[in-house]
């Protein structure tokens, strides 16, 4: 997921999503997923369930005989209770989301429903069927679920690329995202950008080991580099840190808003949530307030070119401003960018620093691999800082990466999808109000499709003569980015600041566990996206005597 937007599996600033006990979440809200029920089982939450389990009995004996009629052929599952339906069973197996959904994998099978309130989830597992759902059956399977209503408030009625259902909306969003912003030429005029960000990470973590005896934290130092060019490349001014940070602050307050709560599955408790409904529009007033300023200088310094020292060259912002979106007449409101800008902003920050911490440890875990690596960026690099023109020179650097997204695919469950027509799927009915989630964990370890695939082996795409096309095209065999229609249209932008990331941290430090020697625990759980369950410390010597920028 990116998990960067704001609602199902993915979240405004929006990204990938998830269900119940504390932090099980995929993406987030302008990142829309469909299941991140955090605090979904606080003892507040827990005595409105039991309130909605008496009243369901009653709708329960009132509707039952005008539904049975209705009954549709769904995939297996547990059985649930009236209205509430699996959500306290889920509840009680005191699992993350991931794990309780494994575990209905062994009982029920690849496709497999769950309800949760009003919701129907149809989980599918097995590459076949999710080769057959978003490739062969692409079109009918590329919409998006209805949104909780206070991801609703933040993605603007639906106005992002994650969250808008398949149609002339998303058509026009994306096209303007992925051929104006993310294409590979766009991409080479934020070079600069994206030089600065890594000298700072090289910088904030010399500082940081400095301090603390030579450890540092790598998620946190990843995820502010990355958020650095994303925020440069969306509002297209220079900003300080302490500016960024508050932007950063601005957008874990707004993820934390989107949270899914019990009403959101359960709407008749909804007259219980009247606080947090009041509460989720002063935090969007404030998103709005905090970051249009932004949006006006940067149109003022478009509209006089050279009146704004801060202002770079080009922005995402600058293809939004006069966007033509297909069936309306206006361009995007003010209330409209800022919901465009956290989409851009969630959606590739906690995803692609995750990737790096999961790949820094897999790196320290395994030395050889590591001064593999730093060898080959000795030789195509030499002493220079890497760039992304050596990005492409590097197959072993291309190897470590595919490896660790194969491995650790950042998003568990992909952004919650719906199918645009009623249809089937291995024989079994697929309803246009069910959410439908693609569950990644499995895929990528078939030991039918990988050989020996615990291992963390990048020459298994080398000398092994494994591959993996990540589009999914021909055959599903990894897919970290989803595929189909709905692929992660920032794949490219993603993997190259991974590799540029990586590449940069090998050159400069050389990485080891901390405490040295400690083995490393590989387990994950959710935050936004699955991050390691213990976060990664790692001591780091610099290479050479200056591991500042050069
Ligand atoms: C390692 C980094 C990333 C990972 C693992 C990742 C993963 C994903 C996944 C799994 C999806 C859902 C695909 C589906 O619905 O089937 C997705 C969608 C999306 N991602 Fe990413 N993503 C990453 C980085 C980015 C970046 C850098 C951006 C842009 C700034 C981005 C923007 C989006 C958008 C807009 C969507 C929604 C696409 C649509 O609904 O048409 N992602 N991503």
């Amino acid at each position: 997921m990116c998990p960067l937007l704001t609602e199902p599996p993915l979240p405004p600033f929006t990204s990938p999503f998830h269900l119940i006990s504390k932090k099980n979440i995929e993406m987030s809200p302008t990142f829309s997923s469909s299941i991140s029920l955090t605090s979904l089982f606080s003892p507040h939450h827990l005595f409105f369930s039991f309130l909605a389990f008496l009243i369901s009995f009653l709708i329960f004996f009132l509707t039952h005989n005008k539904t049975k009629s209705k009954k549709l052929n769904l995939p297996p599952g547990p059985h649930g209770w009236p209205i509430v339906g699996n959500i306290f069973q889920f509840a009680r197996s005191g699992k993350p989301f991931f794990e309780y959904v494994n575990d209905n994998i062994q009982k029920y099978g690849p496709i497999f429903s769950l309800k949760f309130g009003t919701r129907t989830m149809i989980i599918i597992s097995d590459e076949k069927l999710i080769h057959e759902a978003l490739i062969e059956k692409g079109a009918i399977f590329a919409s998006r679920p209805r949104e909780t209503p206070t991801r609703n408030v933040f993605s603007e009625n639906k106005f992002t690329v994650n969250a808008a259902t398949y149609g002339p909306v998303w058509r026009s969003l994306r096209k303007n995202m992925v051929q104006n912003m993310l294409s590979s030429t766009r991409l080479k005029e934020f070079r600069a950008v994206r030089l600065r960000a890594m000298d700072k990470l090289i910088n904030r973590l010399s500082s940081e080991a400095e301090a603390n005896n030579g450890v540092v934290w790598v998620l946190k130092d990843a995820r502010f580099a990355v958020f650095c060019i994303l925020v440069s490349m969306c509002f297209g001014l220079e900003m300080d840190e302490k500016t960024v940070e508050k932007i950063d602050q601005m957008m874990k307050l707004v993820l934390a808003t989107v949270d899914p709560r019990i009403d959101d599955y359960v709407p008749i408790l909804r007259p219980f949530f009247t606080k947090q409904k009041k509460r989720a529009l002063e935090v969007r007033k404030q998103q709005i307030e905090f970051v249009v300023p932004f949006i006006e200088q940067r149109r003022r310094a478009i509209s006089k070119p050279g009146s704004d020292h801060n202002a770079t060259s080009f922005s995402y912002l600058d293809t939004l401003f006069d966007l033509k979106v297909e069936g309306r007449k206006s361009a995007p409101s003010n209330a409209e960018l800022v919901t465009l800008c956290s989409e851009f902003l969630n959606g590739g920050t906690d995803t692609t620093a995750t990737a790096v911490e999961w790949g820094i440890a897999q790196l320290i875990t395994n030395p050889d691999i590591q001064t593999k690596l730093f060898e080959e960026i000795k030789e195509i690099v030499g002493d220079r800082r890497v760039e992304d023109k050596d990005v492409e020179r590097m197959p072993y650097l291309h190897a470590v990466v595919k490896e660790l997204l194969r491995k650790h695919p950042p998003t568990y469950i992909s952004l919650t999808h719906a199918v645009t027509e009623p249809t089937t799927l291995a024989g079994y009915d697929i309803p246009t109000d069910a959410n439908v989630e693609i569950f990644l964990p499995a895929i990528g370890k078939d030991p039918k499709m990988w050989s020996n695939p615990e291992k963390f082996d990048p020459d298994r795409f080398i000398s092994g003569g494994e591959d993996a096309d990540m589009t999914g095209v021909r055959e599903v065999r990894m897919m970290p980015f989803g595929i189909g229609r709905r692929i992660c249209p920032g794949l490219s932008m993603a993997t190259l600041h991974v590799h540029l990331m990586i590449a940069r941290m090998v050159q400069e430090f050389e990485w080891s566990a901390y405490p040295q020697g400690k083995k490393l625990d590989f387990s994950g759980k959710y935050e936004f996206t699955v991050v390691m369950k213990e976060p990664l410390r790692a001591t780091i010597k610099a290479r050479r005597s200056s591991a500042a920028a050069q």
